[in-house]
């Protein structure tokens, strides 16, 4: 199989030829050649691979069992697209991953969360934020998607109030033994490698959390039942269980009692990522509105024809299209070295909200097709509405935005 371009492969004067009209579509953005060759690259990935189960992934609420969908990707390089080259990764940035990630969900928004939570969530974080030994055990089966990952750190009582965690971590000889129960775990049911979030000392507050790396198998540690979830089926989601489950002092990421700064500048990169999903699902709007309204005739004419159709076609383009320029214009920042939380929390507030306005109108364009499950629309209504509560509720979102803004002189 074809593999995506490690970073020192990289020539920003690549000339890039046969521009397809989706590439073109994208390229009124401000991209380089490369980055559309990337973007092509991952499209042509997603449509082969990916898209063809989206439908049969949403029905079953599982992935394939016939295709090893993580490997194969990982076959591709996607999972360790800002990683060091050392360990299996491209070394490049969030632009990049940004990109694929946008893709991917185009193609299927299960698919999409599911990559979200292992590429970004697990392996970026291990990525910035554990030791050579961590990395060098945990990154090269977790890029080549031999490993699945997941992040483990809301709570049945602690979602929106993260820093009121209560799974604890007490230290005993050579490591901790944690108690407590995480939910909305994503990738939970199949992950071997997670990163759990605990508190060393429940009294000292946010200053309490600590960051671990957790491996299935580690008795003591078990998953609930998968939730049957509205939208984004397929992408497992679960309860975890932490019963005197012993971790080795070794598998602490970072520092004890630091655990709030690698969780919340987590976040921050986690939002940016996750916003190019909702940019994937409003482009498979399009992708499936376009085709419908020059070929659906009423009154003797294409429905396109008519202004009340256009109109909408034009706001769903307008909010992917400003989405976008938001998305990669903060990664491009980010990739800078410019990390700003209210920009990260803006993103993906942004792109959430229109995501579901455009796929309600995508619903309204199709008419009764568009309320019946033969056509995708409805998947598309259902997988956005996740963005607009995971990783931070939109509520969330705001006032991270707000108490920034009234911060700032
Ligand atoms: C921001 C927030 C709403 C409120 O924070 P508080 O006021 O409690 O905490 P506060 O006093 O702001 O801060 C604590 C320490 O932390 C530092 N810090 C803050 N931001 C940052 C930052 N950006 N970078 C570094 N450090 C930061 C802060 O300085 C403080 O340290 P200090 O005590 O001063 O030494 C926070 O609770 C939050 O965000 N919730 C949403 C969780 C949430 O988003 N889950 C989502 C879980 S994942 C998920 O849902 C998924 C869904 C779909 C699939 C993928 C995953």
């Amino acid at each position: 199989m074809q593999r995506l371009f490690a970073a020192t492969s990289l020539s920003s004067s690549s000339p890039f030829r046969g521009q397809s009209r989706r590439a073109r579509f994208f390229s009124s953005l401000l991209f380089d050649d490369t980055h559309l060759q990337f973007k092509e690259s991952v499209s042509q990935f997603a449509s082969e691979h990916i898209a063809p189960h989206a439908a049969k992934i949403d029905h079953s609420n599982s992935f394939p069992k016939e295709v090893n969908l993580w490997k194969l990707m990982g076959d591709f390089n996607l999972h360790g697209i800002t990683a060091p080259e050392e360990y299996g990764g491209l070394g490049l940035g969030y632009l990049y991953h940004c990109i694929a990630m946008e893709e991917i969900s185009r193609a299927s928004g299960s698919v999409g969360l599911s990559y979200g939570a292992h590429s970004n969530l697990c392996i970026n974080q291990l990525a910035r934020n554990g030791s050579p030994a961590q990395k060098q055990k945990y990154l090269p089966k977790l890029i080549s998607g031999e490993h699945v990952g997941a992040l483990a750190m809301s709570e049945p009582n602690a979602g929106s109030d993260i820093v009121s965690m209560k799974c604890k971590a007490d230290r005993v000889d050579g490591g901790y033994i944690i108690n407590g129960n995480k939910m909305w775990c994503t990738n939970g049911p199949v992950a071997q490698t997670l990163v759990l979030y605990a508190k060393t000392d429940i009294a000292a507050g946010s200053k309490g959390i600590t960051a671990f790396i957790i491996e299935k198998g580690m008795p003591g540690f078990s998953t609930a039942q998968k939730l049957d979830k509205l939208g984004m089926r397929g992408s497992d989601t679960c309860e975890l269980v932490f019963e005197n489950c012993f971790v080795p002092e070794e598998n602490i990421l970072g520092q004890e009692g630091k655990g709030v700064y690698v969780m919340m500048s987590g976040l921050d990169l986690e939002r940016l990522v996750l916003a190019a999903g909702p940019l994937g699902i409003m482009q498979a709007c399009l992708d499936v509105v376009l085709p419908y309204v020059r070929q659906r005739e009423q009154f003797g004419r294409p429905i396109g024809e008519f202004q009340f159709i256009q109109g909408k076609m034009a706001d769903m383009y307008t909010s992917l299209q400003s989405s976008r320029s938001y998305v990669y214009s903060v990664a491009t920042s980010c990739d800078g070295g410019k990390i700003d939380p209210k920009d990260c929390a803006g993103v993906i507030l942004c792109a959430a909200e229109r995501a579901t306005q455009v796929a309600l109108q995508a619903i309204q364009c199709l008419g009764g097709n568009g309320y019946v499950n033969e056509y995708t629309t409805g998947r598309l209504l259902r997988d956005a509405k996740l963005y607009e509560i995971g990783a931070g509720t939109s509520e969330i979102r705001r006032i991270i935005i707000g108490r920034e803004l009234f911060k700032e002189q």
